[in-house]
């Protein structure tokens, strides 16, 4: 068992969409008995926590879609940490371990979890979501198998896969290749992840987009070859001229949109060629109109990503590698302890705030 000094607490949020740091489980005394881990489980010491836009979501409006909170609910879903106890059934983990946490545990049973497709398992539970808490505790107990292990990797990196994780499995499914011309809409921590993996991939050229000239600055200086489009309030199709003028008069292949403003969606669907493909990984309202007749006259294909699946090993030998290279992205540092003031800052976009990190002991 690794050192265990202080009580555990967690980072709240409640349907009145108050925030707050207190007290939470396992307790200290239900670790240090070694009997509260379940077979194939370990204890973590969570070390790093990013901010993401969803907690932001569930503590400001108190729900994504069908995700509500209803009770006092722990966020958080962006973390890597240390091994601190092991049950006797795990071999494949020892304490002192580093690992990123993979947040969810799925129910190995149905269609999607034995086709390797487990993030649409039916029974998953994805920490932070409604109603199971996250990982912005200083311990939690977890399976094994969805800690991957990072080595000498910093917690901070470790902790930035799961962002990575979805822009991974977005350029997987998306299909984006060597030379195609990539639109990538919103430059968020989202945006600019797809941005880093379009690169990577050879897409060229890529534009990106944003309302915020600030974002628009950072996603410039990490990849100086991208052309960007401060997004103007004007039509979707409007919007769709000046994205390929950007573009040097080529329609963009695919889309990778990362907003999930309906605007953005029809931007990108009036810019895409003829064929071509609106990736959708940002999540908006429940109904949106959208323009069907440019989709069906254009044979435009509108797809969506879900979280991911099977992503981690992938992202680790990125971002260990340096292919892909986040560090930059983190902007802002605060403690668990002052984890409101970190909420603040990643909520509001006066800040310049990217990825606020939250950091639990050294
Ligand atoms: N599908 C999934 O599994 C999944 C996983 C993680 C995040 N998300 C979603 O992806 C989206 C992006 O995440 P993020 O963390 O980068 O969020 P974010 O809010 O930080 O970034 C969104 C960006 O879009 C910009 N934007 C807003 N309206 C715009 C418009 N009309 N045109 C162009 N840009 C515009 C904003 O200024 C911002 O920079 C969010 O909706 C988030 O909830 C989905
Ligand atoms: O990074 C993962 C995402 O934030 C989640 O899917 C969230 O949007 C809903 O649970
Ligand atoms: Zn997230
Ligand atoms: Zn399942």
């Amino acid at each position: 068992m690794g050192s265990l000094s202080q009580g555990n607490i967690g980072v709240y949020t409640n349907p009145k969409h108050d925030l707050w740091v207190a007290e939470a489980s396992p307790s200290l005394e239900s670790l240090q008995d070694g009997k509260n881990l379940k077979p194939g489980e370990v204890t973590i010491e969570i070390k790093r926590t990013g901010i993401c836009g969803s907690d932001v979501h569930f503590w400001c409006k108190g729900c994504i879609g069908p995700m509500i909170v209803e009770n006092d609910h722990i966020l958080g879903h962006e973390s890597a940490g240390v091994i601190l106890q092991t049950h006797p059934s795990v071999t494949d983990l020892k304490v002192g371990d580093r690992v990123a946490i993979e947040p969810n545990i799925i129910c190995n049973a149905c269609e999607p979890c034995l086709t390797g497709r487990y993030n649409g398992c039916g029974k998953v539970e994805f920490l932070s979501t409604p109603p199971y808490p996250g990982l912005l505790r200083k311990y939690i107990n977890h399976p094994a198998i969805w800690c991957h292990k990072i080595g000498d990797m910093s917690f901070e990196e470790g902790a930035l896969l799961e962002p990575l994780s979805v822009s991974l499995a977005a350029m997987q499914r998306s299909g984006i290749k060597l030379g195609d011309p990539v639109l990538v809409c919103g430059a968020g921590p989202i945006g600019l992840t797809s941005l880093l993996c379009c690169r990577a991939s050879g897409a060229e050229p890529i534009v990106i987009t944003d309302i915020d000239e600030g974002r628009l600055r950072v996603a410039k200086e990490l990849v100086p070859s991208v052309r960007t489009h401060l997004v103007q309030r004007v039509s979707p199709e409007e919007s769709a001229n000046a994205i390929i003028s950007e573009m040097g008069g080529i329609e963009p292949a695919v889309a990778l949109e990362c907003t999930g403003v309906e605007s953005s969606i029809s931007a990108a669907i009036w810019a895409s060629k003829f064929g071509g493909k609106v990736f959708v990984i940002g999540v908006g309202k429940d109904y949106m109109s959208l323009p069907f007749m440019r989709l069906s006259t254009r044979e435009v294909d509108l797809q969506f990503q879900y979280r991911y699946s099977n992503t981690w090993p992938r992202a680790i030998r990125l971002m260990r590698s340096g292919i892909i290279d986040m560090r930059k992205f983190v902007t802002h540092r605060f403690k668990i302890e002052q984890a409101v003031e970190a909420f603040r800052t990643a909520a509001d976009p006066k800040t310049g705030a990217i990825k606020v990190m939250i950091a639990n002991g050294e």
